[in-house]
């Protein structure tokens, strides 16, 4: 099959149903010591590839500089070890209304690109039983966004781990951000930015939906 053929393919594929994010089976089989030393040769015939002498005392340390940024920051939330314990509360105060955790930090990667993402997410909840420390919302964010992602699975993602661990499906997720693919590359569009939003139980609901978007777009801290 001809290079070009091929990516044709793999373009009209880009969404899986699933919203787990597609891993081998062995995917955590190597370590990450391993990982970082196997990416770091394989960069080095990229950066060699492309003419670069790795000899140059700023360039011989970019292999493995890449490779540990990738394993230990960019991808660390492929690995599910790496996932923060959600600690929840019994809701005592019996605090029966949404509860907004605004403008969390979107430092993510596109999955088609190896781009950067970068925005804001904004995240909403009607407690039942249980409630969630406040800082736990940013960390699953961060969690989730450390992965080659589509703007779309991050949402859901988020979405879903939240109803798990709140025992509510009165959840809603909204993100804006940025695609460095769509800015830097490509079309070249410097404006654009995407927004995506999932949510479910009373969000389903026009007003409630409405009554959290107003407080997104109200607030100016
Ligand atoms: N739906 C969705 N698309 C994304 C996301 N991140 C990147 N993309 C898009 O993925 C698409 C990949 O399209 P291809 O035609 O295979 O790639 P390409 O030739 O580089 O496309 P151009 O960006 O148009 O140059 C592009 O349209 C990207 O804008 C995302 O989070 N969600
Ligand atoms: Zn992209």
């Amino acid at each position: 099959m001809k290079d070009k053929e091929q990516i044709e393919i793999v373009g009209d594929n880009h969404f899986s149903a699933n919203i787990e994010t597609p891993l081998r089976a062995d995917a955590f089989e190597k370590s990450d010591i391993e990982k970082i030393k196997n990416i770091q040769h394989h960069f080095k015939m990229i950066m060699q590839e492309m003419g670069l002498d790795l000899t140059d005392d700023s360039l011989s340390g970019t292999p493995f500089r890449f490779a540990k940024m990738y394993v230990k920051e960019l991808f660390y939330g492929l690995n599910p070890v790496n996932k923060p314990k959600l600690s929840t509360f019994e809701n005592k105060y019996g605090y029966k209304k949404m509860l907004v955790e605004h403008n969390i930090t979107i430092d993510s990667t596109c999955e088609h690109h190896f781009l950067p993402i970068v925005g804001h997410a904004h995240i909403g909840y009607v407690p039942t039983k249980k409630v969630i420390g406040l800082s736990k919302i940013n960390r699953l964010v961060d969690y989730y966004s450390h992965r080659p992602q589509v703007q779309e699975r991050l949402a859901l993602q988020i979405l879903n781990d939240l109803q798990n661990v709140l025992e509510t499906k009165d959840v809603i997720v909204v993100i804006n951000a940025k695609h460095l693919c769509v800015s830097s590359r490509g079309i070249k569009d410097k404006n654009s930015f995407t927004t995506t939003l999932e949510y479910g139980g009373c969000f389903l609901s026009k007003s409630t939906r409405k009554e959290f978007l107003n407080i997104i777009n109200q607030q100016a801290l």
